[in-house]
Formats: C-alpha cells, sequence, structure tokens
C-alpha cells in the first residue's frame, strides 16, 4: 500500500509544550447568506469581532486548504492551525501555528485560553486503510481525542465541528443513495470510530447544549495536499500518475463506485455548516457529496487529458473496505435545509486538478512541497 501520512512513529510520547503567542487582529464575521435565517447562536458576535478558530490535525490533507478559506473570511491571525508534525517554512509564515496533540488535554487547554478560541474544526485522525494498519493507535487518537475534543468544547464554549465520512456506514446500510438516517455497521475501526463521534457529540448537544456541527463527506480531491492513508486516494493518484507519464496500478476494481467530492466543494460545504443558524439545522449530521465514479469512468475521464495513460487494476484490502461503503449518497436533506450545492463535476474536477497540478509544477515530477511529506524526511 502506498501512504502519504504516516506520523504513525511520532504519535505517541509526546510533549506540552505547545504555545507560541501572537496577536489577534480584525476580520468580517459573515453571519448567513440563507433566506429564513434567524441569527440564535451565541457565537455570532454582534460587535463585529471574528470568531476565532483551532484547526486540529490541520497538515493533513483538508486543513491547509481550509485555514486559507477561513483565513480570508476572519483574518490570518484568527485562525489558529494546529498537529504534531513540524509545518513547511510556507504553513510556518502564513498565521499562527502551534503544536498540538490531540490526546494531550491539557495541551488544548491551553491552547484555547490563550487564543481565545470560540470555534474548532477537529480534523486529527488516521483514515479507514492506515487505521487497520494500527488498530490500538487508531482507537486513541480517532476515540480518544475525540473525547478531548468533546470536553474542551463543552467546558469553554466551543462551537465544534467534526467531520464524519461515508466510512461510517456499513455492508448493511442502504448503499445505493445512503441517506442521513440509515443503518451503520461500519467494518473499520475508522468507521467504528466515526459513527461514535457522531454520537456523543449529537448527545453532547441534547445533552449539555454543545453546539456540535457534523458532516459525513465522501472520497476529497485535492490537488495541493496529498491524502494520508484513506480507502479513495486512487482518485487523487490517478491524477498524479497521469500528469507525471507514469503508470496508474488501481488497488480498486474497476467497477468501484464510490461517492467525491473536489477539495473547494467539501471546504466551502464545512463552512457553510459552521455558519448555518441553529434554526435551520434539523440534525446535527448531514451527508455532503458531489459526484460518485468508478475507477473505470475516472481512468476515463482523465485519458480524455493524456489518451496514453496506462492503467491496471489490482485490488488490495481497500477493496474490502470500499465494498462496505455507500456507492451513492443522499444529501438532499443538507440540500433542502441550508442550502448546500456542490460546483464540481468529473470532468470540471479533471480541468482544475490538472492546471493546479501543472501550476505547482508537478507535470516535470517535481514533488508537492507537502507538510506531511516533509514530516517523513523525504
Ligand atoms: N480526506 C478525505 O477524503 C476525508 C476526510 N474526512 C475527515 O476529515 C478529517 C481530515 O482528513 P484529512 O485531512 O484527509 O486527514 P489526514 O490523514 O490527511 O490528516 C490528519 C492529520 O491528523 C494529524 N494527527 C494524527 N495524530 C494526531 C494527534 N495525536 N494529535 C493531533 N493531530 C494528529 C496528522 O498529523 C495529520 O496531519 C479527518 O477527520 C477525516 O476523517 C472525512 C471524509 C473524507
Ligand atoms: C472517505 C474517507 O473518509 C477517506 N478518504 C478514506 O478513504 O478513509
Amino acid at each position: 500500500m502506498r501512504f502519504r501520512a504516516s506520523v504513525l512513529g511520532k504519535l505517541l510520547g509526546r510533549s506540552s509544550n505547545c504555545m507560541q503567542s501572537r496577536v489577534p487582529s480584525g476580520g468580517v464575521c459573515d453571519v448567513t447568506h440563507l433566506p429564513g435565517a434567524v441569527v440564535t447562536s451565541r457565537h455570532y458576535h454582534p460587535n463585529g469581532d471574528p470568531p476565532r478558530i483551532l484547526i486540529t490535525g490541520s497538515l493533513g490533507q483538508l486543513g491547509s486548504g481550509l485555514a486559507a478559506l477561513l483565513r480570508e473570511k476572519y483574518g490570518r491571525e484568527n485562525v489558529i492551525m494546529s498537529d504534531i508534525i513540524k509545518p513547511s517554512k510556507e504553513t510556518w509564515k502564513s498565521g499562527p501555528y502551534v503544536f498540538a496533540d490531540i490526546l494531550d488535554f491539557k495541551c488544548l487547554q491551553e491552547i484555547v485560553v490563550t487564543y481565545r478560541i470560540d470555534w474548532l474544526v477537529h480534523f486529527s485522525a488516521l483514515l479507514s486503510a492506515i487505521g487497520e494498519q494500527n488498530v490500538p493507535l487508531a482507537i486513541r487518537v480517532n476515540i480518544e481525542g475525540l473525547h478531548n475534543v468533546m470536553e474542551l468544547s463543552k467546558q469553554y464554549d466551543l462551537r465544534v465541528f467534526v467531520p464524519s465520512t461515508i466510512g461510517a456506514f456499513g455492508p448493511d446500510s442502504p448503499r445505493d443513495f445512503t441517506p442521513n438516517v440509515a443503518i451503520q455497521r461500519p467494518r473499520t475501526i475508522y468507521g467504528v470510530s466515526k459513527v461514535h463521534a457522531e454520537l456523543l457529540g449529537e448527545y453532547y448537544h441534547h445533552k449539555f447544549g454543545l453546539d456540535f456541527r457534523c458532516l459525513r463527506f465522501p472520497g476529497v480531491i485535492s490537488a495541493d495536499t496529498q491524502p494520508g492513508g484513506g480507502t479513495t486516494d486512487y482518485a487523487v493518484q490517478i491524477f498524479h500518475d497521469a500528469i507525471a507519464g507514469e503508470h496508474f496500478e488501481c488497488y480498486l476494481r474497476p467497477d468501484t463506485r464510490l461517492p467525491m467530492m473536489y477539495i473547494d466543494d467539501c471546504l466551502r460545504s464545512l463552512w457553510e455548516m459552521l455558519v448555518t443558524p441553529e434554526n435551520l439545522l434539523k440534525r446535527r449530521t448531514y451527508n455532503v457529496t458531489a459526484m460518485s465514479f468508478t475507477p473505470a469512468e475516472i481512468v476515463a475521464a482523465v485519458q480524455k487529458h493524456f489518451p496514453d495513460l496506462k492503467v491496471s487494476y489490482r485490488p488490495d484490502d481497500r477493496q474490502k473496505i470500499a465494498d462496505t461503503w455507500p456507492k451513492v449518497f443522499d444529501d438532499s436533506e443538507a440540500r433542502r435545509d441550508w442550502g448546500w450545492r456542490h460546483v464540481y463535476d468529473l470532468p470540471s474536477m479533471c480541468d482544475i486538478m490538472f492546471s493546479k497540478l501543472r501550476a505547482a509544477g508537478v507535470e516535470n515530477n517535481t514533488a508537492l512541497a507537502d507538510d506531511a511529506v516533509l514530516a517523513r524526511g523525504m
């Protein structure tokens, strides 16, 4: 298996020395774009102060893009990136960055207090395929880490966003147009930890009034950052192989259909969910998606750009995972309740992926200066 992010060796035995102080600056607080929205949240700042946001696990596939989006909206100093790995110089220069181990409660408390955090976006996790490689670690990071995040958010009255996944469903779930509420008996530790996160978040919401928000994402495809050990990673790898003129070996069968989404849609859905007024949220956990395709279909779409791309299929253990996941996701409730709309379909995603990879110099085999790749010392 080809994994990018293995910080496995670095995740245990950590220190709690986690602070660097930065001075906050101004920004504009977006509230909502939705008709009929009534702002009731205690985190809408009527005096115009922007929320101050902490992102955990921010050096993964989704974190730096989200930090850029939120910094644009709320100001550079109001979004604190954190992770347990060393950031690239570019990340370090882009705004506040601190060490934060999700397993170290005191470290998290110190950050929330020192930076006066209002919102927490909790990204730290081991994804589906890598989680199966180290179940005890996945339990610690995904479950114990989540417990810390819930308690922290309750203690400091934070609005908290925790992503879930199509992987929170399993072989007993309806796989075509999987709805928000359906049987969830996942067969990976990743899926089990995400069902736990959904349920615990909803429990804290009903019991303690915690402002918990959660979206179930499909496989996310991005050009700027590499995925970190998931089952859907093939749909990113194909772009890198095609543009580098390499043979693409797919670890899933050509007919394996899975829901997918381009990163810009994913991050926008997250932000829209974060700012949706309470009265529009009919539930705390929503499915979102943009498209569904098979390896054969993405190969055909990529071959429109690179007709000479050579492809072979060698299913591995990830096939067993994919075979238990939804094929097509029903996100009609998110579309109805808070106006979710995707922008990118398969052809337009291929266009933007290739133009971004070309701009990043990947065509000439110049590897992306990805934080996690740097962290591995490669
Ligand atoms: N990328 C995708 O396709 C999807 C992602 N998600 C969810 O979105 C979130 C972010 O995903 P990605 O960015 O793709 O994940 P990723 O694997 O790329 O990044 C996870 C980050 O968590 C960090 N981390 C690991 N252990 C930690 C610890 N003890 N303390 C603090 N940080 C730690 C890692 O260093 C890494 O940077 C995850 O919760 C994932 O389950 C959900 C569905 C799809
Ligand atoms: C869909 C996900 O949650 C992730 N990309 C994975 O494949 O594990």
